[in-house]
This record gives C-alpha cells, structure tokens and sequence, in this order.
C-alpha cells in the first residue's frame, strides 16, 4: 500500500507526528517534533515535568525526538480523564464495544506499512519483522472485540425458587506500561482486552519507544472510543511511580523486567491493585536426537535472534542431545552467519541495530565474560559496521553462537535479551529436565522430537507459563501468554485475559421471606 523497498509513502496520519510533511520516510530522515502525551482525544504537552528524555533512531544513533517526562500532576490529569470516559464505555453494550473496536483493528490493517515503518525506525527491528507484530496487534484487538459481546456471568439455581447471578464487571482506570521490545503491540495486547472488557487505560510506553503508542491513541480515537478513554504519558521510573501509586487506579499491567516486576508489585500492593507482571526469562529449548534436524534448526533461530534477540521468551539455552549436538552445531552456526544484518528498513534485512549503546555494550560484555568463563564463540558475538555510512553509528553486532557451555556460566544463567545463543549438550530426557528447570525464571521453553509421546511428556514437567513443541515464538492470539516462577503471573491474550481485566460481581436473590435468625 505505502510500502515500497525501503520507503514508505507518509499520510496525513503520520505528517501529524512528523516535523515536516515530507513525502518519504527512510533510515536517517525521520524526526518527531509535535507532543508524545495523548490525553481527553488530542496529543498534548505535559502539564508538569518529571525531566526530559531523548529517543533515538538505533540504526543510526541518531535523535529522533526530546520530549518531557509527565509529572505527578500530567499523570493525575490523564488518569482523571480516563475516569470521566470509563463512565461512558463501561455503560456501553459489549456490542457497541465490539464494533468500534474493530474498526480500530481495521484502521492497524490498513495502515500496517505506516506503523512498522515508525516502529522500525524508533526500535530497530527489520520491517519485515515490525509488520508481524502490527498484525498481531489489529488480530488481538479483533480478538477481543469478538468476546467484548459474549462476556456474561451465571445464573444459578436456589432452593425455594431463590437464585444468584454474576456479573462480569470492568475494573476502571487501568495503568499498562510497557517495554521497548513490542512498543505497538505492548499496548495493543495490553489495551484491547483492557478496552474490551469496558475499562480505561493509562499507557505509559518506555522512554526508548515512545512514538508508536501514539499512534495507537490516534487510532482509537479515530474508530470512535470517548476522549480519554486511551491516553498515553511519556517517561520513565518516576512517571511510572506516579501511576503505579495512583488512588483511581484499579490496576496495573506491566512488561517489562524482574527487578522493575517487583518494584511495580510492591507499589500496587500499597493499594491493594491487582498486577499482571509479563516479566524476562532464561527459556531452555530442547532438541532431542529423534528430531527434525531442519525444523529444529530453524526453530532454535527463531528462538535466539527474532528483534536482534531482544525478546523475553527467546529460547536461550539451546540444550543439544549429544548424538546430533555436531551436526545441529554445525548448522546453526551456519545459518546464523547468513542472516542480513543492516538497514532495519530494507526488506531483505532481518536482523537491525540493538536498542541503544549502552545495551549493545552490555550484551557485548556477556559474550566477553562467556569467553572468560570458557565458552567458544562460533561466529558473531562483536560489533558490525554496515557499509552504509549513515549507518556507522548505529548499534549493531553479528549474531553469535556459543559452544563448550556450561550450566553455572553468566550467560547460561542471566537474561542477556541480545542475540547471543549457548549450546549444551545433554545425555538423557531426566537430565535435561533437570538443568532446563534448574532456573528462576519460567517464561517459556520448547521441545523438538518427532516422539508424540515424549513432547507431551517433557512439556508436562517444564516448569514454564508457554511451551512450544517442535516450533518457537509463534505467538497466536487466541493463545494465553505469561509466566511462571519469577517470570511473571497473569495472561495476555487468549479468552483467560479477560479475567484479569474485570471483576465478578455475585447478586444473590431472595424470592420468598427472610429467615431470621433472631
Ligand atoms: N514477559 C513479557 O511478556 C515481556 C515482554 C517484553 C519484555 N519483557 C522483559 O522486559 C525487559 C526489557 O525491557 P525494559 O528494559 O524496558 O524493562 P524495564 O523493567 O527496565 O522497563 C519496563 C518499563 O517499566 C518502566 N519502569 C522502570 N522502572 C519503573 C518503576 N520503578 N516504576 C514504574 N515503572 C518503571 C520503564 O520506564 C519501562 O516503561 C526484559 O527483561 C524482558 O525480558 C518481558
Ligand atoms: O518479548 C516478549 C514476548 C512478547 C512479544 N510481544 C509481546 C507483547 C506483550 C507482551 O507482554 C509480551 C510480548
């Protein structure tokens, strides 16, 4: 549609957020100079400021927007607009709901090339990867458009002719806050059962990715939600506070990492809010000799090296059966060294830049630290420089690939969410349970054997909220999402998420006459 080769047409839509109307977007060009809040309908500047924050473009290290970070008062004011368009969408019909809903997941599909150009640009993920995620962001929001009018409670039968029904009530003012991993479809997953379910929401989306929830906010209100039903506020850990500790808010909705995890826990537990908490992990993939060597290949790439490996449930610790462990070995590595590394925008590109400098030198130190500790790099773990001199400054590294580990290493043990890879070999089914749950995450894990039986048998015993059996990160949004252990609790998606998103109320009803006891 505005798609073609590495440049996308701009509409009127997106002029809106740019400094210019120009006629092209590509790597380098892009600047954001109106208001990154949406608050009551409309991008405003924040009433107050809690400090400023620059975005960056990571393919190229350049700045792409300064924007002010919401204080107490900004925050108070979108969660009191949230509150007064809650009383509006909360007394609508699930139907009413449902129809405009849909035609906010009409809207994504329509603009899909629009926003993964946007979130390419301002995450670093390929475009051809941005796109799958707007489309897992309009499908979440068509699927819980189709449940916001089936969403009913319970009648149950009493003696006497008495009876009792629930009600599925919304929660009211919901705070998502997201990370920079999945900026769109962060506050899609969050925003669309929440939306569903007759509540209003607060999104506060990381100050790295600041840009695309906007464009959420824009479309929603395009499709029809009431002003303030959908605001977005931009900043960091004292923004973040701000809502966390709000009085009006019924809840929190967090992404992000552990340590964050526990903070956001101990704030909501102050007032007693419900949290979902979609926190990092340490996933085991587990490839049995009885396998599929291509599929179980392709799968532990899938699994590592998806958005430059910066993806919670990456299946990290690829644990190898030792009969295959050289020939899995061998074309993994393979593999990995073919993968384009470059121009996020151009559509043969698959892996980008990392997040930012400080990131990428972070997970450059794991790789160093591995090799400290006695890994062997088989390819990638140091920075790339593309050709393209507008990209030299941006923040690549090549894919690597590491052998000789062992369980008690740093980068067996710790989330390094870059594209970094450990093979461990192992001997039999009991071990490999064993050391894949040997763990304090429980995000994820999967299992690649053609023996039907043994999967379900070891997917049983994971200790993990997702399992793959024979593929990795597919991500359907009719299926729940979410962790165990320290990786979290609460679901995304699927029917499940509704559940976390609104209350039962239980009336009970008297035919007959009070029974007094006194
Ligand atoms: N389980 C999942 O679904 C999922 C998905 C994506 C990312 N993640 C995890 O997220 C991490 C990477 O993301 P990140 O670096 O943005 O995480 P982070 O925890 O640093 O930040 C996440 C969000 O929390 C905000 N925040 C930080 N401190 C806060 C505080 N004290 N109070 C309130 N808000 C605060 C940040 O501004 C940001 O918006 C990784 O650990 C990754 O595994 C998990
Ligand atoms: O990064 C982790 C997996 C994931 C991918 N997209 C999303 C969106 C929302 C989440 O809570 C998790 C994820």
């Amino acid at each position: 549609m505005f798609f073609r080769a590495g440049r996308a047409a701009v509409s009127s839509f997106l002029r809106s957020v740019l400094q210019s109307p120009v006629a092209t977007m590509s790597t380098g060009t892009f600047v954001v100079s109106q208001p990154l809040n949406y608050r009551g309908g409309t991008r405003v500047e924040p009433a107050d400021a809690s400090g400023t924050e620059k975005a960056f473009e990571p393919a190229t290290g350049r700045v792409i927007a300064t924007f002010t970070c919401s204080g107490e008062k900004e925050v108070n004011l979108a969660v009191q607009n949230a509150k007064a368009a809650f009383k509006i969408w909360s007394q609508k019909s699930g139907m009413e709901r449902c129809r405009i809903l849909l035609e906010a997941a009409r809207i994504i599909r329509e603009r899909k090339d629009e926003i993964a150009t946007v979130e390419c640009i301002n995450n670093g993920k390929s475009i051809f990867e941005a796109r799958l995620d707007i489309d897992t962001s309009w499908q979440c929001l068509e699927y819980f458009a189709g449940l916001a009018a089936s969403m009913a409670g319970e009648h149950i039968q009493l003696p006497g002719g008495s009876f009792g029904y629930t009600r599925r009530e919304p929660l009211g003012v919901c705070v998502g806050i997201g990370a920079w991993n999945y900026p769109f479809q962060i506050a899609s997953w969050k925003s669309a059962p929440a939306l569903a379910c007759g509540n209003a929401m607060v999104f506060k989306p990381s100050p790295f990715t600041p840009v695309s929830a906007l464009l959420l906010a824009e479309i929603y209100t395009e499709a029809g939600v009431p002003p303030g039903l959908f605001n977005v506020v931009q900043g960091g850990v004292a923004t973040g506070q701000f809502l966390c500790q709000h009085h009006d808010v019924a809840k929190v909705s967090f992404t992000g990492s552990v340590p964050t995890g526990m903070k956001i826990m101990e704030m909501a537990s102050k007032g007693v809010k419900p949290v979902t908490l979609e926190l990092g992990g340490k996933s085991p993939l587990i490839i049995f000799s009885d396998c599929d060597m291509n599929n179980a290949v392709k799968g532990a790439l899938m699994a590592n090296f998806l958005t430059q490996g910066q993806v919670c449930c990456n299946g990290t610790r690829v644990f190898v059966q030792k009969e295959i462990l050289d020939k899995f070995t061998e074309e993994v590595v393979k593999q990995t060294q073919r993968i384009k590394i470059g121009d996020p925008l151009l559509e043969d590109t698959r892996m980008g830049p990392l997040i930012n400098r400080p990131h990428l030198e972070r997970v450059l130190g794991f790789v160093k630290v591995a090799k400290e500790q006695g890994a062997k790099v088989l390819c990638g773990g140091d920075t790339y420089v593309p050709e393209d001199p507008k990209l030299k400054d941006g923040y690549y590294m090549r894919p690597c690939v590491l052998t000789n580990c062992r369980d008690d290493m740093t980068c067996v043990k710790e989330e390094i969410f870059g594209p970094v890879m450990s093979i461990l070999p192992f001997d039999t089914e009991a071990e490999v349970l064993e050391r894949a749950n040997d763990t304090t995450f429980g995000l994820a894990a999967g299992v690649f054997t053609r023996d039907i039986q043994r999967a379900h048998r070891v997917v049983a015993e994971l200790q993990a909220g997702t399992c793959f059996i024979n593929n990795y990160n597919v991500s359907p949004v009719e299926l729940p999402f979410g962790g165990y252990k320290k990786s979290g609790f609460g679901r995304e998606n699927g029917r499940v998420a509704i559940e976390y998103y609104s209350q039962l109320k239980t009336v009970c009803v008297e035919m007959g006459d009070v029974e007094s006891a006194f």
